[in-house]
């Protein structure tokens, strides 16, 4: 493992609660290295949602919104690459922007979220690949995203040469970092689903799409066979009085988020 993902393997955020959230929809998150197959996957997500009648939309990171998709043109071909603090704050935004008017106000309307990509993209990419350390990009995110957190999380665990080899269009800025930086990006994943095991599921991406796919389904079935517990690992955003407030939070801050 990566020093840094090593440094930065524990739990940062807490175990969902377990009561239900009744008429809340669910949020579900994909992540991965680029090329692991995130979209493909989440037409699987959709499909098997839609089969069930459940309502259900998807977005993507980083953008979903007007300001979100010119922050994304920015950070992936911009011009003058943004300093490591600057990239991460840059993501935040876009998510804050996302989080605000698109997905809290679905999950209150009853509507699941799909999301490829969300905050565990920073920890992994700014977090570790860059070398930020998860605890300096929680401390923004959970401003950013008042505290919200997916109910399930599919991470695509690949090899970034496979997942690079699959890729059909011209990489992106940060598509074109260095091995060592996406195999950091890999290590990060793989540690938080070792320590966010309460809503992180890991699928290895590098099988044939059908495997992958049913493996994806399987995790539904599962986190949905948990009935009332689902929705449950979320955020006091959701709870309408907080989100009017603002003041949403998973956890007591650790002292490094404090800043010592
Ligand atoms: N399991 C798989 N095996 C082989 N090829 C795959 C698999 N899953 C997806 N692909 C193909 O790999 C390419 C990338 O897949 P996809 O766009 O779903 O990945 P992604 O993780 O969303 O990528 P990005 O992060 O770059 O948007 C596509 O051409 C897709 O058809
Ligand atoms: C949300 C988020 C994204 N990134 C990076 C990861 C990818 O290189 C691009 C997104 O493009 P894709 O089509 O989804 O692969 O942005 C990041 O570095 N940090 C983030 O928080």
């Amino acid at each position: 493992m990566a020093p840094q993902a090593q440094r930065s393997a524990r739990r940062i955020t807490q175990e969902p609660s377990g009561h239900s959230e009744a008429g809340r929809g669910w949020f579900i998150t994909l992540e991965g290295v680029e090329g692991s197959g995130k979209s493909t996957q989440a037409a699987v997500v959709m499909d098997w949602l839609r089969a069930r009648g459940i309502p259900c939309r998807l977005v993507r990171e980083p953008g979903g919104t007007p300001l979100g998709e010119r922050l994304r043109q920015l950070l992936l071909n911009g011009e003058g690459r943004p300093v490591p603090v600057a990239e991460m704050l840059l993501f935040a935004a876009a998510r804050a922007q996302l989080v605000e008017t698109v997905i809290l106000p679905a999950l209150l309307a009853g509507e699941t979220v799909v999301c490829d990509r969300y905050l565990d993209s920073s920890l992994a990419y700014q977090g570790t690949g860059l070398g930020l350390g998860w605890d300096a990009v929680w401390s923004v995110n959970r401003w950013s995203t008042r505290g919200l957190l997916p109910d399930l999380t599919l991470v695509f665990d690949c090899p970034p040469e496979v997942a690079r080899a699959r890729r059909r269009r011209p990489g992106d800025d940060i598509e074109r970092r260095d091995d060592a930086f996406h195999q950091r990006v890999r290590e990060a994943y793989l540690a938080l689903a070792r320590t966010e095991g309460h809503r992180v599921v890991l699928v290895d991406a590098s099988r044939p799409e059908p495997a992958v796919a049913a493996d994806v389904r399987r995790a539904l079935e599962r986190r949905l066979a948990r009935g009332a517990a689902w929705p449950a690992g979320r955020s006091d955003a959701l709870t309408p009085k907080r989100a009017t407030q603002g003041t949403a939070s998973t956890r007591a801050m650790t002292r490094d988020e404090r800043g010592g």
